[in-house]
This record gives structure tokens, C-alpha cells and sequence, in this order.
């Protein structure tokens, strides 16, 4: 048993920065943190770092007199706020000329996407001009919500993937642009829901929100009519309206220079993804080879005029997989269940293009290049809004990706925390204690950084021809089996290998896809 010791006064009565806490330990930062968001106190210091507590409320401290209050103040003059940090990064930006950055990490459901909201509203409130470009900018959320967005049962409008907004400022720090990257988008969410989730907003936005003669066009019905709609039975979410959101959608495209036609023919693509979700196969057998064929369906000849292409080409890339081996196509046909998948895989690479030409889209309204001559030289600030650290009872390929994401964050905030901080204390003969702490520099060489590290063989082997999910357990065993980083998996009948990351233990599924699909491509 512990020692029962007195609490300090500090942690009875919280404080804001817990870097003054008398009981510094993970408990007692907790505690800080219960007793200040049961006083709706949700904003605490670490230090530099800002711990936000999602209130799930409406709490009034994102008002035009907030805004006011925290422009152009020292850190620490004021409680704790979002918009103190993004003053902050304003006036450091100005001051001192140097570019600045955000990264907003956490769990799904924190309040990443929120406080990254208010981080822009915050700067485009200060920089004052309410120009078309800052409108334009704060329009293409709702899109890239629409488009990238969906209702999990964590958050009813949970970001899948992650976003890297650059606010471009010109000499006199008014906002003149912006440029959006986006990263990892969740695609295989087109094709499968978890039970109580749904597919991306768009989609049941597009359903409700279209009048009857574009739906007749594009042969849509109602959700539940959609085997990608459907999977996780649930097609309406309490806390949105999809008619009124399709509304804002379409303005918001409008705002962001997408023409009327542009706009139909992502509706087609869109309206195609459903219709060959609704194509079914059935079994064939062609030279003692197990094959499959398209079944007939009004489905399948709706998405052939969507997507514009002829039907026999169509037919035949569903039900055969054709690899370029050394310079030359090699085709086989595939059996029920792999042109069922490869039918998924399809979809995804259409959605994730689609997302993609989108983002390049709202680029091509906000970003400047910019200008070669000093005094326009810009500056910029960047808000990293992206997903934190993901452990689910089924982790596929793309929690892999998340993860190591966030272990390549870990590190940056390691190496910018602890690293770089002792060194300059080693410099300047400072006396210090040495601190603790975990380096998780090696998780990520075996993971992704060292010759043959575990993408690079999963990456390897999706290329290779007779590749499959067994082989690439095979090779990863055999050259990380020992690590102390990558579990095998416990039998030759498992699928399932597990990567000791810096926030715990995850076990990943190997099977299940086609390796070239979700693994490699
Ligand atoms: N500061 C806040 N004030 C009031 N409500 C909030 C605040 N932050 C978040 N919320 C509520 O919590 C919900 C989830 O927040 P948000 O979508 O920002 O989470 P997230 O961390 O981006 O999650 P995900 O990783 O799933 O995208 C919001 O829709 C909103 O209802």
C-alpha cells in the first residue's frame, strides 16, 4: 500500500498553469483539471501547452468581447484560453517574424476540430479586415466537414482524417490566404461502417438536401436503400439537420468558386459510389478457375453512365486483377469475394480522389503563390488539427498510419521538450536534476525509419505479385520477431501482430483485404 501523505493547497483549490502544482504527478494533474472543469474552467497551462477539457456545452467564452479581452496580451495576464494562445502565436509572428505553429492532438471527441475553429475565427477577428478571403477560408470547413467528416459513436461529427490549415499574413499581419493539406483519410468508412456510425456526411446530406428531378437524374432514392449507407444501421444523427446542412454546403461551394458543373459531377461520382455498393457477383467457374460475374441489376448499368465508361470495360476490372509485372499486365479472374472486394477498393480510390481534388480546389480560391519581392515577403501560422493516438478492439492498416503519426508528434515534442531543453542546460553549465523520460525514438526506427522497418516490408511485399497477408507476417516475423517493439503473432493461425507504441500496446489485423488494396495501395 501507498503512503496516505496530505494533499497540497494547491491541488484543493486547482491552479491554472500545473506547472505549479505541489503534487506533480499524473493523479494530481487530473484532479487539477476535475475540480477546474467543474467550475466550467476547461482551459489549463502546461507550461506553453493548453489543456483543453471538452465541456460538451455551450459556455460563453467565445463572445466579440472575449475576442477584444485577449487580443494583444501576455500569456498568464488572463485565465487560460484557446484564444490566448492564439494571440499569442499572433503577436509572436509579428513581432519577432518568424513563422509560427499550432498542433492540436488528442482523442477522437476532444475538441480538436472546435478549438482549431476558434483559433481561425480568433485570427481572422484580430487581423480585422472581414474580407472575402477570410470568408472564403472560414467556408471551407463546412466542405471539407461534408466531404471528410461522419458520426461515430464518439462524436456525432468526428473529422476522419487529419488537416493542416497555413494562414498566410502579409507584412501588416492581414490574412491573405491560406493553404490545406490533408492527410490519411478514413476511405475504407465508404465501404463499412461500425454498428451506430455512418458513412461521410455528404452523403445522406446529398439524399435529403437534392430536389426530386437530380435525384431522378442520378437514380437516387432514400438512404436506407444503399448497402454503403446501411452498414451501421443508422442513417439520421439527432444533433444534425442533413436537408439544412446540404443548404450550407452548396453556399459554401458557391463561396469557394466550385462551378454548377463541377458540383454535378462530384454529385454523379457520389451518386456512383452508392449504386455499386448495390452490385451484388455471382459465382462462375472458368477453366477449373473459381471466377465471378457482375449480376444483373439496374445498379450496375446506372454507375457505368455515372462514371462514363463502357460496360464491358467495367465488367471485366471488377472481376479480374490485373498486375503490371516487370513492364507487363498480368491478369487473373477473381472469385466472389475478391471482386466484392476489389469492388470496395474501387470505391475507395474514387472517394479519395474526389477528397483530394476537393482540397486542391479550395486551395486554388484561397492560396497565393507567393511574391518574389522582400517587402511582400508573407508569414504564416499553421494549425495541425490531427487525430490522436487510436486503440480499437479491431485496428486495421489505417490505425497504423494514425499511430505513427503520432509517434513521429511524440517525438518532435520529446526531442523539443526534453532533448534540446538539457542540452541547452549541458551548454550554459546549468546544475538541473536529470529528468525522466521515454524516448520513443526507437519504436519509430522499427516502424518506419530503418532500412527494412515494418511499412517498408508491408509496402514490399503488397507489390509483390504472390503477396499476401501470410507472407508479409512471414518476413516481418523473421526480421522483428525479437524486437522488443513488434509482437508476433501468438500462432501460425493468428492474424494479429502487435507494435508496442509509446502510449501502450496496439495489436493490428493483417487480414482481411486484399493486401494490395489495404495494405499497400
Ligand atoms: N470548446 C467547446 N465548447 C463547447 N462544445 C465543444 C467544445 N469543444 C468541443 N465541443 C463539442 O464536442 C464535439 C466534438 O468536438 P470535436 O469535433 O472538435 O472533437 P475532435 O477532437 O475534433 O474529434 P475527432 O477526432 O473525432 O474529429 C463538438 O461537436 C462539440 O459539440
Amino acid at each position: 500500500m501507498h503512503m496516505v501523505r496530505l494533499m497540497h493547497p494547491s491541488s484543493a483549490q486547482g491552479v491554472e498553469d500545473m506547472i505549479r502544482l505541489g503534487d506533480l504527478h499524473e493523479a494530481g494533474m487530473v484532479h487539477n483539471l476535475l475540480i477546474r472543469h467543474q467550475e466550467h474552467k476547461i482551459y489549463t497551462y502546461t507550461g506553453s501547452i493548453l489543456v483543453a477539457v471538452n465541456p460538451y456545452q455551450v459556455l460563453p467564452l467565445y463572445t466579440v468581447d472575449q475576442i477584444r479581452l485577449y487580443s494583444n496580451k501576455r500569456i498568464g495576464e488572463l485565465p487560460p484560453h484557446v484564444f490566448a494562445i492564439a494571440d499569442n502565436c499572433y503577436f509572436n509572428m509579428k513581432r519577432n517574424k518568424r513563422d509560427q505553429c499550432c498542433v492540436i492532438s488528442g482523442e477522437s471527441g476532444a475538441g480538436k476540430t472546435e478549438s482549431t475553429k476558434l483559433i481561425l475565427q480568433f485570427l481572422a477577428a484580430i487581423s480585422g479586415q472581414h474580407s472575402w478571403i477570410e470568408q472564403q477560408i472560414l467556408e471551407a470547413n463546412p466542405i471539407l466537414e461534408a466531404f471528410g467528416n461522419a458520426k461515430t459513436i464518439r462524436n456525432d461529427n468526428s473529422s476522419r482524417f487529419g488537416k493542416y490549415i497555413d494562414i498566410h499574413f502579409n507584412h501588416n499581419g492581414v490574412i491573405e490566404g491560406a493553404r490545406i493539406e490533408q492527410f490519411l483519410l478514413e476511405k475504407s468508412r465508404v465501404c463499412r461502417q461500425a454498428p451506430e456510425e455512418r458513412n461521410y456526411h455528404i452523403f445522406y446530406c446529398m439524399l435529403m438536401g437534392m430536389n426530386t428531378e437530380q435525384k431522378k437524374m442520378l437514380n437516387l432514392g432514400t438512404a436506407s436503400e444503399y448497402t454503403y449507407l446501411t452498414m451501421g444501421n443508422c442513417m439520421s444523427c439527432d444533433s444534425r439537420n442533413d436537408a439544412k446542412d446540404y443548404a450550407h454546403i452548396r453556399s459554401a461551394m458557391k463561396i469557394l468558386m466550385f462551378s454548377d458543373s463541377e458540383h454535378w459531377d462530384i454529385s454523379k461520382m457520389l451518386a456512383a459510389i452508392l449504386h455499386l455498393g448495390n452490385i451484388e457477383f455471382e459465382a462462375a467457374v472458368y477453366d477449373n478457375l473459381d471466377c465471378s460475374d457482375v449480376m444483373d441489376s439496374p445498379h450496375f448499368s446506372i454507375a457505368t453512365k455515372l462514371l462514363e465508361v463502357d460496360s464491358s470495360e467495367l465488367r471485366n476490372s471488377l472481376t479480374n486483377l490485373s498486375i503490371i509485372v516487370r513492364g507487363e499486365s498480368v491478369s487473373r479472374p477473381l472469385n466472389i469475394i475478391q471482386a466484392a472486394d476489389g469492388r470496395d477498393a474501387f470505391v475507395k480510390g474514387i472517394y479519395g480522389r474526389i477528397f483530394l481534388w476537393i482540397v486542391n480546389k479550395i486551395n486554388s480560391a484561397i492560396f497565393n503563390p507567393t511574391s518574389q519581392k522582400p517587402k511582400d515577403r508573407r508569414q504564416s501560422i499553421g494549425l495541425l488539427d490531427i487525430f490522436g493516438f487510436e486503440n480499437f478492439s479491431n485496428n486495421s492498416f489505417e490505425q497504423l498510419c494514425i499511430n505513427i503519426a503520432n509517434e513521429h508528434l511524440q517525438q518532435f515534442f520529446v526531442h523539443h521538450v526534453f532533448k534540446l531543453e538539457q542540452e541547452e542546460y549541458l551548454a550554459e553549465n546549468i546544475t538541473w536534476r536529470n529528468i525522466d523520460f521515454t524516448d520513443n525514438h526507437q519504436a519509430l526506427e522499427v516502424i518506419a525509419l530503418k532500412p527494412m522497418n515494418i511499412i517498408s516490408l508491408i509496402d514490399e511485399e503488397s507489390k509483390f505479385p504472390k503477396g499476401t497477408d501470410a507472407t508479409m507476417l512471414v518476413k516481418i516475423n523473421s526480421l522483428h520477431g525479437k524486437s522488443n517493439i513488434y509482437i508476433p503473432p501468438r500462432s501460425v493461425h493468428d492474424t494479429k501482430f502487435g507494435i508496442n507504441h509509446f502510449a501502450g500496446v496496439v495489436f493490428y489485423e493483417s487480414k482481411g483485404e486484399p493486401i494490395s488494396a489495404g495494405y499497400g495501395g
